[in-house]
């Protein structure tokens, strides 16, 4: 079969993170989860935290649900680029996405998790959609949950199409022929570090000429930012008015009243670009802004966040969306 579900962006203003309902045991217990195509951990807050660990999430009871079974002795521990981390047991349960469910997923029950997973009310938890090797359950590493459903999936694949400030959707074994024009763009996937990664063939900035590299990436659902080497990082704020690296935040940041270049990049001889408007990320205070695109510097690869995986962009006026089909075509 086919299933989609939604991916709605918090805080809506933001775009920091795409939230998606995801059914888990029997009765359903409906949680949101930050779908992570940068991890293969599906991991969820629990009943089995401290309560000084949570701050409003939904929290998953496996004691509540009659399909839920303890998987012993397994643990895991995982820990982000970002410094976050989480923890805990695992249990088999059944789990359901847009009507495609998989029967005996292992569940991962969080039973600590570090500060910005408590502070961040609206995520429930991750769905990691990355390769299985990356997986940190032990002694077991398990699969995730499109690895489980694949088979009874009508294609081995699925589709992300996140939007700016709306409401995107994941499309598990279809790709959307409404939601593309012109021919889809494929790009070889080594998963050696477990990650959908592949390499760009070149970026321009603005009406620049394009330059052809091959830059190593991965596309990651689960990342806010654009991160990319910091030769490319640099030229393109060479084009923005007044950007500085700031020490403090350690980032890249410009006054906010600056002309934002588009940021044009190649995946074979496919060019896409993201437009200048969304590397102008927030506000750090009334006239500074910070940017959308990082470096991605002491990272093996760059990292195309939702910056880059929400664009749009406008030629001849229509408005067409990125989708990054992931699977074995
Ligand atoms: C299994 C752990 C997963 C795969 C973890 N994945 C990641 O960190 C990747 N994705 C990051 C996630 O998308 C994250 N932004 C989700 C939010 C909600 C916290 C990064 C690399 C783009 C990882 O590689 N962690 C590194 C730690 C790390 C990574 C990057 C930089 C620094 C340190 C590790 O533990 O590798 C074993």
């Amino acid at each position: 079969g086919t299933g989609t579900v939604t991916a709605s962006p918090y805080p809506a203003e933001y775009d920091r993170e795409y939230l998606s309902p995801v059914s888990l045991g029997t009765p359903a217990q409906i949680l949101d989860l930050d779908f992570d195509t940068g991890s293969s951990d599906l991991w969820v807050f629990s009943s089995a935290l401290p309560k000084s660990q949570t701050g409003g999430q939904t929290l998953y009871s496996p004691g509540n649900s009659s399909t839920s079974s303890v998987l012993e002795n397994h643990t895991w521990s995982i820990r982000y680029g970002d410094g976050s981390g989480s923890s805990g047991t695992v249990v088999n349960e059944l789990v359901t996405i847009g009507g495609i469910s998989a029967r005996r997923q292992a569940l991962e029950i969080a039973t600590q998790v570090s500060g910005s997973f408590t502070q961040d009310a609206a995520s429930d938890g991750l769905l990691g959609l990355a390769f299985n090797s990356i997986n940190t359950v032990r002694p077991t590493p398990q699969k995730t949950w499109f690895d489980n459903v694949q088979s009874s999936l009508a294609a081995p694949l699925f589709t992300v199409n996140l939007k700016k400030a709306a409401v995107g959707l994941y499309t598990f074994g279809a790709i959307d022929s409404k939601a593309h024009t012109g021919s889809i763009a494929y790009a070889p996937v080594n998963t050696k570090n477990g990650f959908w990664q592949f390499p760009l063939t070149g970026y321009a900035v603005g009406t620049g000429k394009f330059s052809n590299s091959s830059i190593d990436v991965i596309a990651d659902t689960g990342t806010t930012l654009l991160m990319l080497p910091t030769n490319v990082v640099d030229a393109y704020y060479k084009g923005v008015k007044g950007a500085y690296y700031d020490t403090e935040y350690g980032a890249m940041v410009f006054p906010c009243t600056a002309k934002m270049p588009d940021f044009i990049f190649g995946l074979g001889s496919y060019r896409g670009s993201v437009p200048g408007s969304f590397i102008s990320y927030g506000q750090i205070n009334t006239s500074t802004c910070y940017g959308g695109l990082q470096s991605s510097e002491g990272l093996p690869f760059g990292i195309l966040g939702d910056i880059l995986l929400k664009a749009q962009e406008g030629n001849d006026g229509t408005w067409s969306t990125f989708e990054i089909g992931l699977g074995k075509p």
